[in-house]
């Protein structure tokens, strides 16, 4: 893995309420924010300092406006980097995905169901912790897989869940894992070394700029629980340069499935099996004849 970039960040605070995060997240996260933590009265919202710009201000504005017809108010802090880890570990509790995943943080107390797979993640401002239904969909749809033999690349990683899942669900193939976040994929390596599982390549990797050649390595299943905008423009390169994978995805709202379907059926995939949580679904997919 490369060197991570810096850990510089701009947090957005929203006095909403609490019944509106979801919304809220689902409408933030069409803007590439994936990023979030859920506090009493406000939630608050993160994206690298980098990605931050008066245009995409403006757009997350247009974006509020459009939805609530009312002018958005928030406030933009430059968060300089320090230790995420002692924060986020602070607020989380474990959550349990299904009867088979239970995910836990260090040093926290839990218990176990017999049968269950425990995942130990300790985020720092990566998406996965089971707190999103996202994350909750893709797991629950691979534990109904049989992995075990798949080679399997694991796109926008983030504290690298679901690579994490893979192993334990017993894929014995190495997993090529990666995002585009330095935070991430640094969290992900992390995460790889707690739970002790081997074999997962963690990558600093944007999926728009370096798939191709990754893909040429010959992957089964193509796991990526990224967003609509994203999905948009890598399923077609996976279907052309992957042309027998499977590809299991999440990050799409359900208002998106018409759009879903209509990309599936132009690029040529068959829809194994769709389930939701939320608003959000998760889909299994693979190439058509
Ligand atoms: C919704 S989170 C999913 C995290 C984890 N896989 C899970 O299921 O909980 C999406 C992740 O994709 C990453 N991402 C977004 N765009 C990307 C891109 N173009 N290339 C690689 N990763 C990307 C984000 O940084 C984020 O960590």
């Amino acid at each position: 893995m490369q060197p991570p970039k810096t850990h510089n960040h701009i947090e957005l605070a929203f006095e909403i309420d609490s019944d509106l995060y979801e919304l809220y997240i689902a409408l933030l996260s069409q803007e590439g924010i994936e990023y979030f933590l859920e506090e009493e009265t406000k939630l608050l919202a993160y994206l690298p300092e980098s990605e931050w710009s008066t245009e995409k201000e403006e757009a997350i504005k247009a974006l509020l406006q459009e939805t609530f017809g009312s002018e958005p108010h928030f406030a933009a802090t430059f968060m300089a980097d320090r230790n995420w880890n002692a924060e986020w570990e602070a607020h989380l509790q474990p959550v349990e995905i299904s009867d088979r995943f239970l995910i836990v943080q260090h040093q926290k107390e839990y218990a176990v169901k017999p049968g269950q797979i425990v995942i130990a993640i300790n985020p720092k401002m990566s998406f996965g912790t089971g707190y999103h239904a996202t994350t909750r969909l893709m797991m629950r749809q691979m534990e109904e897989l049989d992995l075990d033999d798949k080679k399997i690349m694991d796109i926008g990683t983030g504290t690298g869940v679901l690579a994490i899942a893979a192993r334990k669900l017993g894929n014995k193939n190495p997993i090529l894992a990666f995002d585009n976040n330095a935070w991430a994929a640094e969290n992900a390596v992390e995460n790889v070394a707690e739970n002790d599982v081997t074999d997962i390549q963690v990558e600093l990797l944007d999926a728009e700029e370096e798939l191709v050649a990754n893909l040429e390595e010959g992957y089964d299943l193509i796991l990526a629980n990224i967003n609509k905008n994203v999905l948009d423009r890598i399923l077609p390169v996976i279907r052309r340069h992957a042309p027998t994978a499977q590809v299991l995805l999440s990050g799409v709202l359900v208002y998106d499935e018409p759009w879903l379907k209509k990309l599936l059926k132009r690029i040529r995939y068959t829809n194994v099996k769709t389930i939701y949580e939320d608003e959000w679904l998760s889909a299994l997919i693979e190439p058509a004849n």
